[in-house]
């Protein structure tokens, strides 16, 4: 997408708008534990985190690791302007919530889940609250999916521009497609669907 212009900034600010726009389609308002990871699958979940609260939702923030990169540190104070706490204990906070949003890994996981997030994964496998994953479900390989059993197992799965092969193996409720910024004949080339009138999001299951 660079090579059209487009900055980073851009892209993460209308992912993250299709992340809270997905939700607010299936999932009363009530509160929400945005689990925050180290890279831009996490920055996605910082933008859902204040459009959510824009919405009418609760949100609040997991987030064990903060990188300093000036992206991240300005996307949490953005969260923080808009009065959005960021929790430690959260096995309490999944308790007390509605839904949990997985922010955690997106396309660029690898290998074997390190600390601290094996912890953050092993409380996200034994809750009953629903899961909605950001483009990819944490602990998933982006192609083959979760065959260890180690990855998350999502109610939602917003895919950002385009589904990628891991989704074949979503088994959730809900899949809907976000990051409405593809140029068209890219989007030709992805065989991206049409989005509803001026929607962020399309539901694809
Ligand atoms: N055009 C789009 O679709 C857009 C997508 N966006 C979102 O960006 C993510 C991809 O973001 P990226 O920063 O490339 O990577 P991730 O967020 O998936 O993860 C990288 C960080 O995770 C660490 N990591 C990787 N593997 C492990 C592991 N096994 N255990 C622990 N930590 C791991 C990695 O650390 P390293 O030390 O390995 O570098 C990184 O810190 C995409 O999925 C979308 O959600 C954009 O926001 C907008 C455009
Ligand atoms: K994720």
């Amino acid at each position: 997408m660079a090579k059209h212009g487009y900055t980073i900034e851009q892209l993460m600010e209308l992912a993250g708008l299709s992340v809270a726009a997905s939700i607010a389609s299936e999932y009363p308002k009530g509160r929400v534990v945005i689990c925050v990871g180290p890279g831009n699958n996490g920055g996605d979940g910082l933008v859902a985190a204040r459009h959510l609260n824009h919405f009418g939702y609760q949100p609040c923030l997991y987030y064990p690791v903060q990188p300093t990169k000036d992206l991240y540190t300005r996307l949490l104070l953005q969260c923080q302007a808009h009065g959005i706490a960021v929790v430690d204990d959260l096995a309490d906070e999944v308790n007390k919530c509605d839904i949990v949003v997985d922010a955690i890994f997106g396309f660029s996981f690898k290998g074997t889940v390190r600390a601290p997030y094996d912890e953050t994964l092993s409380i996200l496998r034994g809750i009953d609250k629903p899961i909605i994953s950001i483009d990819v479900p944490s602990g998933w390989d982006v192609e083959l999916g979760n065959p260890q059993g180690v990855g998350l197992s999502p109610d939602m799965l917003v895919s950002l521009t385009a589904p990628k092969l891991c989704a074949n193996h979503f088994a959730g409720r809900f899949h809907y497609l976000g990051g409405r910024f593809v140029p068209p004949d890219l989007a030709r080339d992805l065989d991206i669907p049409q989005y509803p009138d001026s929607s962020q999001c399309v539901r694809l299951l």
